[in-house]
């Protein structure tokens, strides 16, 4: 099991300028986006065997290619002196993770988070519709994010998701607001919008976890991202 020492050492200053910080997302938020394309023709494409060994044999390229220079285990959370975080690997808004759908968080003043977003095919649950661990995963981070904006970042304790309706595939709206903190908990509220209206809605806590909370006595530091 991780303990708090583990998690500090996956939150890292890699002292990285913010040139080149956009030039490491002009290079690899572009295959991010190639892997999401392949993912769909995963599940759409209806190549023959021939076809199919033949773009198989592109990827075991492309694979050996890519691990020629890598790193190993989970990204974490990075960031630099100028205060530029990245959750890269994030799996819903990592922005070199192709599972990511990944969503634009934007942040208004007034506290509310939202973003406008697209499930692709590879996010069905029910046929035609969105699984709903995803929304339940968009509605996580959304939430999460919101409690962050308000000044009280925190893991997620309890996440309540109500369906409303079917989430269709497509383009869809989330949006949040925190609704009060207390003490380490953060309370958010939010939904996910499609055509036809509200979709899911969900209620989250966000606990600053105990270790958090020391270090915020000891250092006054706010905390991690
Ligand atoms: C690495 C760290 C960075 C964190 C900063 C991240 C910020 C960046 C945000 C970006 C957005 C990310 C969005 C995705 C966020 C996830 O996906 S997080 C992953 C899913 N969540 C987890 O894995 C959490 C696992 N659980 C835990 O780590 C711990 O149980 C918790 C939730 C941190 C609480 O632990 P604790 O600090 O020891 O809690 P404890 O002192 O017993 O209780 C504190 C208070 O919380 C209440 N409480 C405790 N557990 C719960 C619960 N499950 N439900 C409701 N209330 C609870 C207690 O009753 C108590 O209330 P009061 O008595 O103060 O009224």
């Amino acid at each position: 099991m991780m303990d708090s020492l583990d998690t500090f050492r996956l939150y890292v200053n890699d002292g990285l300028s913010d040139e080149e910080i956009a030039a490491q997302a002009a290079r690899y938020q572009p295959l991010a986006q190639d892997l999401r394309d392949l993912i769909v023709l995963s599940i759409q494409s209806r190549g023959g065997d021939d076809d199919i060994l033949a773009a198989r044999k592109h990827l075991s390229d492309a694979k050996s290619i890519l691990e020629r220079d890598r790193e190993t285990g989970p990204y974490g959370t990075r960031f630099n002196d100028s205060g530029t975080f990245r959750t890269w690997g994030n799996a819903a808004i990592g922005l070199r993770n192709p599972i990511a759908p990944p969503l634009d968080l934007q942040f208004e003043d007034d506290g509310r988070v939202w973003a406008d977003f697209h499930l692709h095919a590879g996010y069905e649950g029910p046929a035609g519709f969105a699984h709903g661990g995803v929304s339940a995963l968009v509605l996580d981070q959304l939430l999460g994010d919101t409690a962050r904006h308000a000044g009280a970042p925190g893991m997620t304790g309890t996440l309540t998701v109500k369906y409303r309706q079917p989430t269709p595939l497509g383009d869809l709206r989330c949006e949040a607001l925190l609704d009060r903190i207390e003490g380490a908990k953060a309370f958010a509220m939010g939904t996910i919008s499609g055509p036809d209206g509200v979709c899911v809605e969900a209620e989250g806590v966000f606990i600053a976890p105990k270790w958090m909370r020391e270090q915020r006595e000891h250092t006054g530091v706010q905390g991690v991202q």
